[in-house]
């Protein structure tokens, strides 16, 4: 008989295509540990309405973790926390005509007190670490994703040579 498919439990949104290079990559770590996630474009500058009803929509729809990512006036992880009580992972990603990612890094990690959002590392890392977090969250209640994340953990370990020439 056919599974129903689970629908996934982390939403990865972003301002615009323009941040998905930088976005891709927290895409990638869940990628790497088998957790499925939705990603899509979603702005509250120019597009409020779909931020507003995937906001408030995103717990109902079985979502439990949101990753965020935007650029320059980075409004978007803020403006999603303060719809919603999931966790909002946010991404600072660099602009071409901005600040290299401190304009955005800015917007995103001072927020008022009452609404968190867990703030990452500017760009691909932060994107990176931001898929992690993600997983390892999901980790909590789910016994089989925490043994893959040791496994990936004791690999990168592995990995790190001592010597600093081969
Ligand atoms: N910071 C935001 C928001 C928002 O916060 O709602 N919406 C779009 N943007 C950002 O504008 C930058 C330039 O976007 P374009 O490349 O589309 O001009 C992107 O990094 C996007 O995240």
């Amino acid at each position: 008989m056919a599974q129903p498919e689970t629908s996934p439990k982390v939403a990865i949104i972003m301002g615009s295509r323009s941040d998905w290079p930088v976005m891709k990559k927290a895409a990638e770590a869940l990628d790497g540990l088998g957790v499925a996630y939705d990603a899509r474009v979603v702005s509250a500058h120019r597009t409020p309405e779909r931020m507003v009803d995937f906001a408030k929509g995103a717990k109902a729809a079985g979502f439990q973790v949101i990753i965020a990512g935007a650029g320059g006036a980075a409004h978007l992880p803020g403006m999603t926390a303060s719809m919603t009580t999931l966790p909002v992972l946010g991404v600072p990603v660099p602009v071409r005509d901005g600040l290299k990612g401190i304009d955005s890094l800015l917007s995103i990690v001072q927020m008022p007190g009452g609404i968190p959002v867990g703030t990452l590392a500017v760009g691909e890392a932060g994107a990176k670490n931001a898929g992690l977090l993600a997983a390892q969250i999901l980790a909590l209640t789910d016994p089989d994703l925490s043994q893959r994340i040791e496994a990936l953990r004791a690999a990168q370990t592995d990995s790190v040579p001592d010597s600093v020439e081969d």
